[in-house]
């Protein structure tokens, strides 16, 4: 408040560069502020835009945020940068853990030993810790009998991933069994990762080792808590890399694996240097500092056997990443029909990696190129043969790549399924969810759009949570609380995917008609949500729409969106392969069912993702879930480096902003009446005595401890955000002069005993020495 900004007081003031600045009130007139810098620097600013400082910040910061007595964004932001110097990278908000990644191991972070701390403690009795959430999520679903679910968001590179492994490796150390015969389920879905991450990672600017694809491992437990089962669902993997990757960017690891195997296994797949490979050498970034993808080659094979793929499949599965490779290596030039628009392989390099291609996919390599080069068009009943130009054979070929990895991605996680296999009777689940954090960039096309769509979808499910749970809490209760306006993001929600007329509607609608055009799409856009306050279209665009997210406002390109979201399947491409000679590749592509190929050659990758998402929901709502919110405290991805604008970007977009509000608004610490009164009861030892009932002791035990704006439920107390700190503080007091007393009381009992003792004893010595002298008188 007002009260705060006296002259000598500290304050935060908006910063552009690092956030928010530290300074020194000077002066105060008529609403404006000076202030000076610790730089000598000095700016003058309303008080609108500074926030107190609190002068008895603990210098190693807090646990949890909500027991910040200043909680606004600059002390946020302040006690994570504390804790993060001294490596303590986990802060609790409440019951969210934020985890901020060190980007460099701390073996003692994740030790057998630091498990058993956390197993069966009571949550915030230990360090904030994802072990501390999965234990939390463990011994609910025990004594609750509930499902959970754990989510784990951030964007690319904030250690999503590792902080899953994390809970993972928790979760079997809980309910894992001791070594049975064969592999363990919970063996085998650790194993899992490094077979996903070989498929489904890759380098990106961002990160490394970035998962291009949603996961969700649903762990499922028997009636001891012992895990009897699991699932893996994956999302969207990003399809366009296959074919097309920039500078400094790479394919997925395990193309280059595959050419780092060892010698014969690269002369029966004829490859060798990745250099030599269109779909790799678009990048000049081949090999990872740090990683030998000769030695990942083998480490993916024991990972791929422990998950149950046998060395069969195996082969097969890497002949058809070597065929990937030399299809990207077929190049088109025009054919010799000059009368049409008709093309052919270039030359003998290209027919020899068409060759090699149909060889490795074991299909006919004449039907291949045809499959590039002519395209068989059904009119009215009629069939002709259409010839292609090289540039739509070179787009065909990548269509081809594409669907056959995506195919091969998703046998992966199947096969990864049926080995680990379900329990039927499980009734209880943990599911983990790691999924991509909300994408804003320069250019944002389909992907990002997808990508943003689930961060709607999760953050109306955390409002939700927080909000609703916290709503439903007080009413149970009776308190009289007149909550702070509920932010729905149900009109984002709503203008996206309403059905029909909101935009995957309207994008689906635009691929069905041969003649729409990415520009033609746009219009419809901007003709439909003209009026719609979360749409507006960019000044300097004709084809661009921003969409107005919970977390700010993206810009997308729709220039390849009517593309992006085709799921079309060439028939060729289908016929080609479901031809071939090894089951495992005709096994991709099984044949369709009569009616769907007619009827339904179009299906779209919007449509069925907001369908699996809707699915991901429902599960999610029948789970009592927890939160980590993964953040990344630099773009340079080193360790030591907190870039305070970057983090208070991903916190706003994590919703721990608006959690902390939530708990600022409301009462977030609340206590049972009878839990209460045995905490305080120090306070006043005879309260219960002097007292009627618990409601009236533990009023008695707050005005003691001098708190006034705190509300009395019908089950418990509702504090706000740091009086339960206050009061620990009290008791803390009085537990201290208690000691006192105790410790005096003892010292001078002891002392007396000695005096006593002591006084006794000279006497004795007296009276003996008086005794001695009578005798000698004697
Ligand atoms: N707890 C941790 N300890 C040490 N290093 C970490 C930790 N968390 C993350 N990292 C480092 O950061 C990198 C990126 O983390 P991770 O792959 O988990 O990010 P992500 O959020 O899953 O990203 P993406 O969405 O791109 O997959 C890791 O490869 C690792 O080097």
């Amino acid at each position: 408040g007002q009260l705060s900004f006296v002259v000598g007081s500290h304050v935060w003031i908006e910063d552009p560069e690092v956030a928010w600045l530290d300074g020194e009130i000077q002066e105060s007139r008529n609403g404006e502020i000076t202030v000076i810098h610790e730089s000598g620097s000095k700016v003058v600013s309303k008080s609108a835009n500074m926030y107190p400082k609190d002068p008895e910040f603990p210098p190693n910061g807090v646990e949890d945020m909500t027991r910040l007595a200043y909680l606004h964004e600059p002390g946020v932001l302040q006690n994570l940068q504390v804790r993060y110097a001294m490596n303590e990278i986990y802060t609790y908000t409440g019951n969210i853990l934020i985890a901020v990644n060190p980007f460099k191991r701390l073996p003692h972070l994740s030790e057998t030993s630091t498990m058993a701390k956390y197993k069966g403690a009571a949550f915030g009795e230990q360090s904030p810790h994802p072990f501390a959430i999965a234990s939390s999520a463990y011994s609910k679903m025990i004594n609750e009998g509930k499902s959970q679910s754990i989510l784990v968001s951030g964007e690319s590179g904030a250690g999503k991933t590792e902080s899953t492994k994390m809970l993972m490796h928790y979760l079997a150390f809980l309910g894992g069994r001791k070594a049975t015969e064969g592999r363990s389920v919970e063996q085998q879905v650790l194993e899992s990762n490094p077979v996903l991450e070989a498929f489904g990672n890759a380098k990106t600017v961002r990160n490394n080792n970035s998962s291009r694809f949603g996961k969700f491992v649903e762990i499922q437990f028997d009636q001891k808590g012992r895990i009897s089962g699991a699932a893996i669902r994956t999302y969207l993997l990003e399809r366009s890399r296959v074919c097309q990757v920039s500078d400094p960017e790479r394919n997925y690891h395990c193309f280059y694996m595959l050419c780092a195997a060892p010698k014969e296994d690269i002369d029966k797949y004829k490859l060798g240097n990745p250099r030599k490979f269109h779909y790799l050498n678009q990048s000049n970034c081949i090999e990872l500092d740090g990683l030998d993808d000769s030695k990942e080659y083998i480490a993916t094979k024991r990972a791929m056997e422990v998950v149950g793929i046998s060395s069969d499949e195996q082969d097969a599965i890497f002949r058809i990443v070597a065929a990937v490779l030399h299809l990207g290596n077929i190049e088109f030039v025009k054919g010799r029909e000059e009368e049409l628009d008709s093309s052919q392989p270039k030359d003998e390099k290209s027919y020899f990696h068409l060759k090699t291609a149909a060889e490795l996919f074991m299909c006919d390599e004449k039907s291949l190129e045809d499959s590039f080069c002519k395209r068989v068009m059904v009119t009215r009943g009629d069939t002709i043969t259409k010839s292609l130009d090289p540039n739509a054979a070179a787009l065909s070929r990548d269509a081809l790549a594409k669907i056959v990895y995506s195919r091969l991605f998703d046998w992966i996680v199947e096969k990864i399924n049926n080995t680990i296999g379900q329990d039927p009777d499980s009734i209880h689940l943990i599911g983990v969810l790691d999924i991509y954090g909300f994408e804003s960039f320069k250019t944002n096309s389909f992907e990002q759009f997808c990508i943003n769509l689930t961060n709607e979808k999760l953050q109306q499910h955390f409002n939700q949570h927080v909000f609703k749970m916290e709503q439903e809490e007080y009413t149970k209760e009776e308190i009289d609380w007149s909550y702070i306006e509920f932010v729905d993001n149900q009109d984002v929600l709503d203008l996206i995917e309403k059905k029909p007329g909101g935009i995957i509607a309207l994008l689906d609608e635009a691929c069905m008609f041969p003649r729409s055009t990415h520009e033609t799409f746009a219009e419809k856009l901007y003709q439909t949500f003209k009026d719609n306050k979360r749409f507006s279209k960019p000044k300097l665009s004709r084809t661009d729409f921003t969409v107005n997210h919970y977390a700010g406002d993206v810009t997308y390109q729709t220039d390849f969106f009517l593309d992006k979201n085709k799921d079309y399947v060439v028939p060729e491409h289908a016929a080609l392969l479901s031809a071939s000679k090894c089951p495992f590749v005709s096994g991709l592509f099984p044949p369709l069912p009569e009616e769907t190929t007619k009827s339904t050659k179009f299906s779209s990758i919007a449509n069925q993702f907001k369908q699996q998402l809707q699915s991901l929901l429902e599960t999610l709502n029948a789970t009592e879930p927890h939160y980590i919110r993964c953040v990344k405290p630099n773009n340079l991805l080193k360790p030591g480096i907190f870039e305070n604008n970057n983090v208070l970007q991903q916190l706003r977009c994590g919703g721990v902003m608006e959690a902390i509000r939530i708990s600022c608004a409301g009462y977030p610490t609340r206590k049972n009446f009878d839990e209460f009164v045995q905490r305080f009861t120090i306070l006043e030892p005879k309260v219960l005595k002097a007292c009627p009932n618990e409601v009236t002791a533990c009023k008695r035990l707050l005005e003691r401890a001098n708190l006034k704006d705190y509300q009395i439920g019908k089950t418990k107390v509702f504090l706000r955000a740091g009086q339960m700190a206050e009061l620990d503080a009290c008791r803390a007091e009085v537990l201290g002069r208690s000691a006192c007393v105790i410790q005096k009381k003892a010292r001078m009992f002891i002392a007396r005993k000695h005096y006593v003792l002591v006084q006794l004893s000279a006497i004795e010595i007296q009276r003996v020495a008086r005794g001695l002298h009578y005798v000698n008188h004697l």
